[in-house]
Parts: structure tokens; sequence; C-alpha cells
């Protein structure tokens, strides 16, 4: 199964020149990624499960525990863990403020080597944010996954700060292809890459 056939089918993929999209970095869009649909189509996020693990297979060394990023990245870590057979926590946007005030929940101890599992990579920044709280623990990060890249300068700019190993199942360049656009959301799309191309580094 081809990801990008796959979330266009079930609708994950909207364009809209008109009204963009405001994203959690506040950065405005005309296209949309709702990887959270992924849930309601086992044939769909049993792929994306299919797809990680082979990743997780490929890198170096052991792999002791899986991180799911709140809250697209969760259900994705579930279902990756139990097929892996491995220890399973996630982490939090922000700490709980009740309770136990976790920032993590579920156990992790220093030493242990970690995958971040998040659905979707804008600007990194809540990936980065998640794997930096994991670091705190001690553990050691050995890569970031996500069903999906933007493939932002912005992005590999905080991944690089932060020593970070990233990739993703599907990248915009990937997806831009599949799609089959009309000169109207082209053009739009083209502008607005640009526009976030010149943002880098400001
Ligand atoms: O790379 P970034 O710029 O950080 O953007 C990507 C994040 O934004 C979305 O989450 P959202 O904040 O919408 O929350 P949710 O996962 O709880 O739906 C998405 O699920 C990623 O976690
Ligand atoms: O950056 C985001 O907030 C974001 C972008 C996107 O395409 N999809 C999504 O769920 N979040």
């Amino acid at each position: 199964m081809k990801l990008a056939e796959a979330l266009m089918e079930i609708g994950a993929i909207q364009i809209n020149t008109a009204e963009f999209f405001t994203w959690t970095s506040g950065i405005e869009s005309p296209i949309y990624c709702d990887n959270r649909l992924t849930i309601s189509y086992p044939s769909v996020r049993k792929e994306i499960c299919r797809q990680f693990a082979a990743r997780i297979k490929e890198l170096p060394g052991e792999v002791d525990v899986i991180a799911g990023c709140a809250t697209a990245g969760i259900p994705h870590a579930a279902w990756l863990s139990e097929e892996l057979g491995l220890p399973m926590v996630y982490v939090r946007g922000s700490k709980k403020k009740h309770g136990k005030e976790n920032l993590i929940e579920g156990e992790i101890t220093a030493g242990q080597r970690v995958v971040v599992i998040e659905d979707l990579i804008s600007t990194g920044g809540s990936a980065v944010q998640a794997a930096a709280a994991l670091k705190d623990t001690g553990a050691h990060v050995k890569e970031v996954l996500s069903i999906f890249t933007y493939e932002l300068p912005q992005s590999a700019d905080v991944f690089r700060e932060a020593d970070l190993s990233y990739s993703s199942l599907l990248t915009y360049s990937e997806l831009i292809d599949t799609l089959n656009l009309n000169e109207e959301n082209k053009r739009v799309l083209e502008n607005w890459r640009s526009s976030m191309k010149e943002k880098k580094g400001k």
C-alpha cells in the first residue's frame, strides 16, 4: 500500500486555497494532513505500523522503549509497541496540572534506548520537545519517526540543533507528486512553499 494514496483515499489530505489552515505553530497553510483519521482505518493504520516496524529493524543496535507524542502519535506508538513486544510511554504536550503532574506517562529509566513516534513533523517543535523530555530522564533518543513530514527548512534546523536523528514514512515532495493538483492549487502551494523557504534563518 502506498501511504500517500491511502491518506488521500481516506480524506486525510485537505487543500484549501481560499481559507488557510492554522497549524499548532501558528503557521498558516493551504494544506492540512490529518493523520488522526488513520485510526479509523485498520488497513491503513496496520500499514503505518508495518512500515514503522521495518524502519526500526533497520536501525543499528537495540530499542528498549517506544514513546508516543501526545496526542496524535500515541495510538501509533501503542500499535507499534504491541507489534514489537516493547514497552511504551507517551509524552504529554505539557506537564499534567493535577495528580502526579507527570510529563511522561509510563516507565522510562536512564540509559534506555527510545524511538519517538510522532504523527507529523511541521516545524518539528513538538517532536523535539518530546525528545528533550525523554533525554531529561537520562534516556537515549535513538530516532524520531513520523508518518509525514513537510520537509520544512525550520524542522531540519531544530532537529540539527537538538542533535536528533529523524525520518518519516512519507514526505511532502512524495505527497505532492502523488496529488493530482489543479493549476490553482499548484500555484498557491508553490507560492506558499517558497514563502516558507524564505522564513528559514529569520
Ligand atoms: O512539528 P510541529 O510544528 O510541532 O507540528 C506538528 C504537531 O502538530 C500536530 O499536533 P497538534 O498540536 O495539532 O496536537 P494533537 O497531536 O494533539 O492533535 C501534530 O500532531 C504534531 O504533533
Ligand atoms: O502543524 C500542524 O499543526 C499540523 C499540520 C498538518 O498538516 N496536520 C496536522 O495535524 N497538524
